[in-house]
């Protein structure tokens, strides 16, 4: 028997307050395990899909399961379980710039501690230690007491990454994580991405603009267009001519 999928997408639709159409029944299964990409023009439902996976969007209806279990209602503790195991990284990184590398990863552990000890730093020795472990595994050790914003933009996205590995995470989710970085950065946070995915066995779910970077680094590429999929293959599937269709615009067809 296959394995069950880590993330299953079940008729699922998501529709904003005022009406704006995000997801359009999505059916979607996602193996443990896989380096999963998703494009599409600016728009088109990539955030909004990745959001729900941890439940920062709610969905209208459908189902959407995790690890095998149906998560679109959970509340308290159970959605706190959830966002444990799940990574988020962001565009802009969202690290405290005048804080330093060391304090910025121990943050990833705040949801296990009681408010007034992370406020006052009284972090444990096992998780300082992690917090070493953490950085040493996206190569960014020698930073430890460095400053966030004495950091390039590849440098302060795998403090990032270091940050979510205090979660010990299954998944991680990847919002348009090298949107600001340059060509040579870029390649620095996509391989620390993959080989989390490779050595770490996470499933991990990146959002990108760029199709090359999607053919170079994917094991399947979904494209979405208006909330919808409109492609979804194995990369060794993949073709251009169908990548560049996702990216046409009403105007150019
Ligand atoms: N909070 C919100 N309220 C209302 N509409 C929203 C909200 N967030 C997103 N949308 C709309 O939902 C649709 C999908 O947006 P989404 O951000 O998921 O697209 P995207 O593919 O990630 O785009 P981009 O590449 O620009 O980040 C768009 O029409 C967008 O305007």
């Amino acid at each position: 028997m296959a394995e069950e999928p880590i993330i299953l997408f079940e008729h699922v639709n998501k529709t904003y307050k005022n009406g704006t159409i995000g997801l359009k029944d999505i059916n979607l299964s996602i193996p443990k395990g896989q380096f999963l990409v998703v494009v599409g023009l600016s728009g088109a439902g990539k955030s909004t899909l990745l959001r729900t996976i941890n439940r920062m969007h709610g969905i209208t209806d459908g189902k959407l399961y995790v690890d095998g279990d149906e998560i679109s209602q959970y509340k308290g503790k159970a959605l706190r379980t959830l966002r444990r195991q799940i990574g988020m990284i962001f565009q802009n990184f969202n690290l405290v710039n005048r804080s330093s590398v060391q304090k910025n990863v121990l943050s990833g552990r705040v949801g296990y501690y009681p408010a007034w000890k992370s406020i006052l730093g009284l972090f444990s020795k096992s998780d300082r230690d992690k917090a070493v472990r953490s950085l040493r595994r996206v190569n960014m050790l020698e930073k430890l007491y460095a400053r966030a914003d004495e950091l390039s933009g590849g440098q302060q996205q795998r403090v990032a990454i270091a940050r979510t590995l205090m979660q010990d995470p299954k998944i991680i989710l990847a919002d348009e994580p090298i949107a600001s970085l340059d060509p040579k950065t870029t390649k620095t946070v996509m391989d620390t991405l993959k080989s989390l995915n490779q050595e770490d066995e996470m499933t991990v779910i990146v959002n990108l603009h760029s199709v090359s970077l999607a053919r170079e680094y994917a094991d399947r590429i979904i494209g979405l267009r208006a909330g919808e999929v409109v492609y979804d293959q194995m990369i060794e599937n993949v073709k251009e001519a169908d990548l560049n269709q996702i990216y046409q615009t009403e105007e150019d067809s």
